[in-house]
């Protein structure tokens, strides 16, 4: 008897993405199953940011395949399925921790049992919850974003240099989190220039170039 494999939840054939004609990237064939993680290796440039800005939908594909649960990719279709954490953090400044997960929540919905509180108290950030989010170190607004994958029900997160900002426990804190993702069934796609160690099995690479 033959078991049915299930579709990939992202499956990429030669895709890249185009600047003036010219490809930034690719092209690039990779395929992501719930229960993953692939780390984006490449030099400075090689368009690892740009990779997940286009799977964030906020860049178009230039040219290549791109499918979502075995079907053409189309952002609204995935929208609260994918979960974009990028150098540009995505907090509004001027509102608290607590204000900027509960918009969040109110467009995507949460996870079980999950509440900007409990995130936040899990991300190390009790205390600061009403803090408007400009008054928080570096490390703290990278601890408050992170609470958004806490939150919400993403099945793929893209994260654009995750360690970046953050003291050893916040790496370890990136690593659980990568854990309870992979053991929750879910994905991610993780840029990193530093070491990536987590103990959810071995990622699979994805090359930009060489
Ligand atoms: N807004 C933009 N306009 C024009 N070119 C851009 C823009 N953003 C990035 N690029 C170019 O696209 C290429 C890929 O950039 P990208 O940020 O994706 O690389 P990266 O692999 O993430 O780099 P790094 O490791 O330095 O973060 C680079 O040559 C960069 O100069």
């Amino acid at each position: 008897m033959t078991s049915v494999q299930p579709n990939p939840l992202l499956q990429a054939r030669g895709l890249s993405f185009l600047r003036a004609d010219e490809p930034v990237f690719g092209p690039l064939d990779f395929d992501l199953h719930a229960g993953e993680v692939a780390l984006v290796e490449g030099d400075n440039g090689s368009g690892k940011t740009t990779l997940l800005r286009l799977l964030a939908g906020l860049l178009h594909v230039g040219e290549g395949e791109l499918r979502w649960r075995g079907a053409p990719w189309q952002r609204d279709a995935c929208a609260s399925e994918v979960l974009f954490l990028g150098h540009q953090l995505g907090l509004k400044t001027d509102m608290s921790p607590r204000e900027n997960l509960r918009v969040a929540a109110g467009l995507h919905g949460t996870r079980e049992g999950r509440t900007p509180a409990s995130v936040l108290a899990e991300v190390g950030l009790a205390g600061y919850e009403d803090e408007p989010v400009r008054r928080l170190s570096a490390g703290q607004k990278k601890r408050a974003a992170l609470a958004r994958l806490l939150l919400l029900p993403a099945v793929l997160w893209l994260l654009d240099e995750p360690y970046a900002n953050l003291d050893r426990a916040g790496i370890a804190l990136v690593n659980r989190l990568l854990e309870g993702q992979v053991a929750a069934g879910g994905a991610a796609l993780v840029t990193s220039h530093g070491a990536v160690s987590f103990h959810g099995g071995e990622p699979k690479r994805i090359r930009m170039h060489g």
